[in-house]
């Protein structure tokens, strides 16, 4: 299995080594030519304003949007998350935009840039996943074929439309690795 990870910036690495946990290697993209011949695709957590404007500047965006809707299943966290969105709160031009929701950046408060909440996320069984939030985005709204895996203090934070999932923490700075088995399993 042939999984790439987006390493422009953010928690690359991370997503590297829960990979590695599971027993499968992956390949850092940088660059146009490091997603030929992947079979999925990680977009990490960081700055979605500086990994979408790096993403255009090295001519990765139309490539990944085209992945995505051919079907190659793709994991955004947090950052990844916006990237994936085809719509952010407050009209900001959307990026790779190929998921049917609408994000609101840091939308947890100042006063909550970081922490951790036990979510309670039916597909990965009955046992509660400890998820860190860090300057998080939740979901506003979702169109009809996307699936709500989580919420949140009554806000959505993880979702799956078909071979796409987006969630609003960080999976990787935990070494519980449900959801990157979860998504190794879209993946197939
Ligand atoms: N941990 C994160 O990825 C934070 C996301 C960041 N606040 C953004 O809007 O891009």
């Amino acid at each position: 299995m042939n999984i790439g990870v987006i390493a422009l910036q953010g928690a690359f690495v991370e997503h590297q080594k829960a990979l590695a946990r599971l027993g499968v290697s992956s390949v850092l993209v940088k660059r146009r030519q490091h997603l030929a011949g992947l079979d999925g695709l990680i977009i990490p957590g960081g700055e979605s304003t500086s990994i979408g404007r790096l993403m255009r500047e090295y001519d990765l965006l139309e490539p990944i949007r085209d992945l995505a809707q051919h079907g190659m299943p793709m994991l955004g966290t947090c950052a990844g998350m916006i990237i994936l969105a085809k719509r952010i709160s407050g009209g900001e031009e959307p990026h790779v935009a190929v998921m049917d929701v609408e994000v609101a950046r840091n939308s947890f408060g100042r006063q909550r840039e970081s922490f951790e909440a036990d979510l309670d996320i039916p597909v990965l069984g009955s046992r509660p996943f400890p998820a860190v939030f860090i300057r998080a985005p939740h979901i506003v709204s979702v169109g009809p074929n996307v699936e709500v895996l989580a919420t949140y203090q009554d806000r959505i934070v993880a979702v799956q439309e078909g071979h796409l999932l987006a969630l609003s923490f960080h999976p990787e700075l935990t070494d519980d690795d449900r959801i990157h088995a979860y998504f190794l399993d879209l993946v197939g």
